[in-house]
């Protein structure tokens, strides 16, 4: 249980569009007490049920629309449903202001977001979420890298309803060995699994692009973890990292995402980063 007070004024302030899986960690954390950052508003759907949560949370923070979120926070945690990513970016960026966003997938074939933050002086800040070694990649992009490669392994309950296997009537109930549903760039996985591998779409920013960044798609029944690989190859260094994610209460959501959101919230008012 925590009391959260709302902001005050020396603390960046900071509001989470989006009360699910990350946005509920995300709350708990701030509202609880991160150094220079104050919880300033929350933005959702179901109002009455995001009430409810924060009451017995016990954690006191407006409620506010999407539109008047420039009015009550500096920082925007995007962790809501990627086809709002838009209606959340567009009025903090042309306002100046930081969106650390999530939805990385609705993000790549969005530079224009970019252009506007660039135009504004507003900032978009993707974390590394639920995946492993952006230090490594985007140090190695500062020089040449040759390939950006990942295999991607999820339990499939965690990919079940993606539009490409929809589309493609693709079925991963009763699976009983491992299938191989896709295998293209990161561009074309971002559009084929918007809610499945952000991971990718993210890589993909930090590194090469995403039209050289590739990866592979597995609905595994023997893996009960979100599993990631990734080889990079550059004139650097070679290296291969990979992550094991507990899926969350959102299966297709790894639990370590929200406390990357929470890591990256803390570097940016820290007197001490450690890391690129
Ligand atoms: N970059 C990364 O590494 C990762 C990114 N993600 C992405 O992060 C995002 C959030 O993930 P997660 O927390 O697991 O998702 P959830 O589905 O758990 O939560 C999303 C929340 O968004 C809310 N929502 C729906 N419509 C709106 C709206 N119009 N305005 C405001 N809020 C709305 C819903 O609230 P309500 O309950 O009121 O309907 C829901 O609770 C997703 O896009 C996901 O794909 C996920 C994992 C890793
Ligand atoms: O990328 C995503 O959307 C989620 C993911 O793979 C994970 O949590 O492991």
């Amino acid at each position: 249980m925590s009391a959260a007070g709302v902001s005050n004024l020396q603390s960046k302030r900071v509001a989470i569009a989006g009360l699910g899986e990350i946005g509920r960690t995300v709350a708990n954390k701030l509202a609880q007490g991160l150094p220079g950052l104050s919880l300033a508003a929350i933005t959702t759907r179901d109002q009455a049920k995001a009430r409810a949560w924060l009451d017995r949370e016990g954690i006191v923070c407006p409620l506010v629309a999407l539109d008047d979120l420039p009015d009550h926070a500096d920082l925007v945690v995007e962790c809501a449903p990627a086809d709002i990513l838009d209606q959340i970016c567009r009025p903090m960026l042309t306002a100046g202001k930081q969106v650390m966003v999530l939805s990385a997938s609705a993000l790549l074939p969005r530079p224009d977001l970019v252009d506007l933050a660039r135009a504004h002086g507003g900032q978009i800040i993707v974390p590394t979420g639920a995946l492993i070694g952006f230090d490594a990649v985007s140090a190695a992009a500062e020089g040449t890298i040759s390939s950006v490669q990942m295999v991607t392994r999820k339990p499939p309950n965690g990919l079940a309803g993606a539009p490409y296997l929809v589309a493609n009537r693709i079925s991963v109930e009763g699976l009983t060995s491992a299938l191989c549903v896709f295998k293209g760039s990161a561009r074309d996985a971002a559009a084929a699994f918007p809610a499945n591998v952000n991971v990718v779409a993210a890589l993909s920013l930090a590194g090469i692009g995403p039209d050289r960044t590739t990866i592979e798609i597995w609905a595994d029944p023997a893996v009960t973890r979100n599993c990631h690989q990734i080889r990079v190859e550059a004139d650097s260094a070679s290296f291969t990292m990979s992550i094991e994610n507990v899926p969350s209460e959102n299966p297709r959501t790894g639990r370590i995402t929200a406390l990357s959101v929470i890591a990256a919230l803390r570097k940016l008012t820290s007197p001490l980063q450690v890391g690129t």
